[in-house]
């Protein structure tokens, strides 16, 4: 079956809103692995707008499932990784004034210090995954940075109205096809949410999907725990296999 990271940004934007101690993204990281999460992911963006390295040491120590910290290829950032070794680190492109990750990354144009990246990585035993948009030609280009994974970004399908999110459906569904086929490990994510999720579970390509707003947007209403186990359900409800 699809495996489930959850991400619990939203979690750390809650709380610095007020720049507060609650609610704290580690807390809800336990919650959602006892919901049933396989992994659990964090953004700790360059203008720490969320996430903050207090929680990146702390999350570090007891996820017990998968670590995956999502960064852009940024020295500071970097340094931080080499030291912290999450299990994983999917790298990401990074605007300050963007309200959320627009795209995927270029890695057509940023070539070597995304290799450079995921060497450096690589080197200390961190699993490395490259945030792309569902283009043949980005894929074709990230297979020599010798990262093993890809995430799909799945932002345009989710924003997409009636007959576009069709074509947005067969654009990730090749994209999928051609990065399985390039050899690389296929996740997806971004805007996934409890309804356009089900058609994404049937693309029999994927490993795992990545979702957080409306994991933590549900709990509101629910509970973490009970939000996450909700996702899972219906991840196996609707995949070709459960
Ligand atoms: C890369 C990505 O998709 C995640 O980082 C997600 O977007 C988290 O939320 P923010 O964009 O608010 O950091
Ligand atoms: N990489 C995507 C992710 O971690 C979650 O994105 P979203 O569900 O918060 O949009």
């Amino acid at each position: 079956m699809i495996k489930l990271g959850v991400n619990v940004d939203h979690v750390a934007t809650v709380r610095q809103a007020r720049l507060s101690i609650e609610p704290d993204p580690v807390r809800a990281a336990v919650l959602a692995e006892l919901g049933g999460a396989d992994g659990i992911t964090i953004h700790l963006r360059e203008d720490r707008r969320h996430i903050q390295d207090r929680d990146l040491y702390l999350l570090r120590d007891i996820v017990k499932t998968r670590l995956n910290l999502e960064m852009a290829c940024n020295e500071e950032i970097i340094d931080i990784a080499l030291k912290v070794k999450p299990d994983m680190c999917t790298l990401v492109p990074e605007k300050r004034e963007e309200l959320t990750t627009e795209g995927g990354l270029d890695v057509i144009s940023n070539f070597e210090l995304v290799k450079d990246t995921v060497s450096k990585l690589r080197d200390e035993g961190i699993e490395v995954s490259i945030f792309i948009d569902p283009d043949e030609a980005q894929l074709e280009k990230a297979i020599y940075t010798g990262a093993r994974f890809v995430e799909l970004h799945t932002g345009a399908y989710a924003d997409a109205k009636s007959e576009n999110r069709l074509k947005e459906l067969k654009r990730l569904k090749l994209a999928a096809k051609v990065a399985k086929n390039l050899g690389f490990i296929v996740n997806a994510g971004h805007g996934l949410d409890y309804y356009n999720v089900i058609d994404i579970v049937k693309i029999k390509e994927l490993y795992e999907l990545n979702i957080g707003h409306s994991i933590i947007a549900r709990s509101i209403y629910v509970g973490i725990k009970e939000a996450v186990k909700e996702m899972k359900d219906l991840i196996c409800k609707h995949s070709l296999e459960c």
